[in-house]
């Protein structure tokens, strides 16, 4: 587990020191996937270098597995590092190596060879998937796959936690995926605790469990990626449900209208039809749409109501733990 206490770090600006990170608090579990989301410059790439111990923080601490890292110097901070391991956003290969070359390189540093050396190799050119392509050169590769040679030299030393600090930059958005993959591999088959900072949203959707949201320095939510789609207001939820755009005058033909957020298999597909039969009323979705949240399919429309019983329904709706904001009240027009 990493446990971030208090963060504050500042550096030197022109008139006035620039706040990175503000009191920043974090609690993540061993072996998840967790999401650092926010714009340029609010404070991502330092909170993975202060987590990674490569820059002392001004104020605050950072404890993995309990371990307060304030308190450590020389060799017990060096063992402590090797539990880290930093993707780059830009990590560079040796072009003059092979892709077995690049993965074995921290290993002949660690002076581990032989056949454990072949092993670990082996087993991480495993998980990214280029076993086939051990022995190309990074330039006969494209840059998404150079990436994924990257975090398989950033595992094979067998971290407890791989800092992934914005690791589709550069990447084209279509090959982005095959990237996240390893990412959730490594979490996995490996039980290395990922941390992944990124600017956009969606990255956070497709692969995460929980996300922390940073603005100028500060974590302004966190949660389950799950547990904020339901939460009003919530920047995550906006960017991952379904936009609605359908005008609010639409729902004035309705005698109620309200929108609806459904997360799930049995409650996307089934909840609204089954309030419309259980209430007797009348229920159009007007607006939103579907989407997927990594394997959980999640719904947002705007809903409009006709019957006496629309009330009930609602209520039943968000009983049955839908979120549910209601926009008009006209009367209920229709007699059951
Ligand atoms: N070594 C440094 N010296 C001076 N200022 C720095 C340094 N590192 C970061 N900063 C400043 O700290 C703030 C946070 O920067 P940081 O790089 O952590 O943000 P970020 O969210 O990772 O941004 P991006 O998404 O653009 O990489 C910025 O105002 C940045 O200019």
């Amino acid at each position: 587990m990493i446990t971030v206490e208090n963060l504050t770090k500042s550096f030197p600006g022109k008139s006035s020191p620039v706040l990175a990170l503000r009191e920043v608090n974090l609690e993540i579990d061993a072996g998840a996937l967790y999401g650092v989301v926010g714009p340029a410059k609010s404070g991502k790439s330092t909170l993975a270098r202060v987590v990674a111990l490569q820059e002392k923080p001004d104020r605050g601490t950072v404890r993995l597995d309990g371990l307060n890292t304030a308190s450590l110097d020389g060799r017990r901070l060096r063992e402590a590092r090797r539990q880290v391991a930093v993707l780059d956003p830009a990590p560079a290969l040796n072009a003059e190596r092979t892709i077995a070359g690049n993965v074995a390189a921290p290993l002949e540093r660690l002076g581990v060879d032989g056949p454990q050396r072949r092993n670990r190799v082996g087993r991480v050119l495993d998980l990214v998937g280029l076993t086939q392509r051990a022995t190309q050169q990074p330039g006969e590769l494209t840059e998404a796959q150079r990436r994924r040679v990257a975090i398989a030299r950033a595992l094979v030393a067998g971290p407890a936690v791989l800092l992934a600090d914005d690791p589709t930059a550069g990447i084209p958005a279509d090959e982005a995926g095959p990237v996240l993959t390893v990412l959730d591999r490594a979490r996995a088959e490996l039980g290395v605790t990922v941390l992944l900072t990124t600017q956009e949203g969606s990255i956070v959707g497709r692969v995460c469990d929980e996300v922390a949201v940073l603005d100028s320095g500060r974590v302004i939510e966190h949660g389950t990626v799950l547990d904020l789609l339901a939460s009003p207001g919530s920047r995550i939820a906006e960017t991952l449900l379904p936009a609605i755009d359908t005008p609010r005058a639409q729902t004035a033909a309705y005698d109620r209208a309200a929108d609806v957020v459904l997360i799930g298999f049995a409650t996307v597909g089934a909840l609204l039809p089954e309030a419309s039969m259980r209430f007797g009323v009348e229920l159009a979705t007007i607006g939103g749409g579907l989407a997927r949240v990594g394997d959980t399919p999640v719904a947002r429309f705007r809903i409009g109501v006709r019957g006496r019983q629309a009330d009930s329904a609602l209520a039943w709706i968000a009983d049955r733990g839908a979120h549910v904001t209601h926009l008009a009240k006209g009367p209920c027009s229709v007699a059951a």
